[in-house]
């Protein structure tokens, strides 16, 4: 089931199109994550979402059916980092958040707790790190128990222990069985913390899916036979064998190719072997993620 549906949402600003017919569905309890380089329409699909931004064309659906008033109850967001009243302590700053909402002042203790913050609940904010502040802007998106989470770069700015106490935090409220949407240009950030990946480049959907799939730096492996055989003779070994795929020509006559999911360099060598073939050389050569980003946006 989805939590989210977008159906060819179009956003222009002037003449900028900053999202082309954008079509996708959220799963229930997936940890979905925007990627994208600046710019790519990220921003503007959250904005979308939540309905702070009107749609050019297009549609969006919450939960099965159009955006209504109870539909925002069931969403949290941090679009941007809010501005907490520094002399004001981390529990007193969430009451604020938690009565502007009307959300049960209990679940202030639940999310105090969640974002790992209930030690320091009495501490003024001025003396938290920026790391701190964010978690407790996410404890203020919390409130109201939400089913989904949205999150624009939320570890933006962050130094690295920050970092990884918001990606821990985020794999944290997943765990709890929500939904989160989130923004990131960070390839490590997605691929860490995100079970499907949306590729977005110049507002348009260049890929999308599960992270394992969409993002996998799949293994080359790199074959040689011993000096004096014909290059062609182990190309056209390994085009005969069903489960090998994207056969090419490497330097000293070696050849390269990949694998179908599920089998291994071991059982390649063993079909060969049964084809007459000896190797003499055979070398796993693995996709930098970068390289694997970077074919997606370029093969447009
Ligand atoms: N209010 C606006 N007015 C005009 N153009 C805008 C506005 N907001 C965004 N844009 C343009 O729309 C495009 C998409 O911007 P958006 O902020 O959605 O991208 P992004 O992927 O979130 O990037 P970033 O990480 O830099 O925020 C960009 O070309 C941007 O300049």
């Amino acid at each position: 089931m989805s939590v989210l549906d977008f159906d060819n949402l179009s956003k222009n600003y002037g003449r900028t199109a900053a999202l082309r017919e954008l079509t996708l569905s959220i799963p229930a309890g997936s940890v979905y994550g925007l990627l994208g380089p600046n710019g790519s329409g990220k921003t503007t699909t959250l904005g979308l979402a939540l309905g702070v931004l009107r749609p050019s064309g297009g549609t969006v659906r919450w939960f099965g059916g159009p955006p209504v008033a109870t539909t925002r109850r069931r969403i949290g967001a941090l679009l941007e980092t809010p501005n907490f009243y520094p002399y004001l302590s981390a529990r007193q700053n969430l009451q604020i958040v938690a009565d502007v909402k009307q959300a049960d002042s209990r679940s202030i203790e639940a999310a105090l707790e969640t974002v790992g913050l209930a030690q320091r609940q009495r501490e003024a904010v001025s003396g938290f790190s920026l790391g701190m502040k964010q978690r407790l802007a996410i404890g203020a998106a919390l409130l109201g128990q939400p089913e989904v989470l949205v999150l624009d770069e939320p570890t933006n700015g962050l130094d690295p222990q920050g970092i990884a106490d918001v990606r821990e935090l985020v794999k944290r409220v997943a765990a709890e069985g929500r939904t989160i949407v989130m923004a990131s240009h960070l390839l490590d950030e997605i691929e860490k913390v995100c079970t499907h990946v949306a590729v977005l480049h110049k507002g348009q959907l260049r890929a999308s899916g599960p992270v394992s799939g969409i993002l996998s730096t799949t293994d080359r492996i790199v074959l040689g036979l011993p000096p004096g055989t014909a290059a062609d003779v182990l190309r056209a070994a390994l085009s005969s064998l069903p489960f090998v795929h994207d056969v090419r020509p490497e330097n000293e006559g070696r050849v390269s190719c990949a694998l179908a999911v599920g089998h291994t360099p071991s059982s390649l060598n063993q079909a060969l072997f049964a084809q007459g073939l000896t190797l003499a050389h055979l070398e796993l050569r693995h996709r930098r993620l970068e390289d694997q980003f970077l074919s997606i946006i370029n093969n447009s």
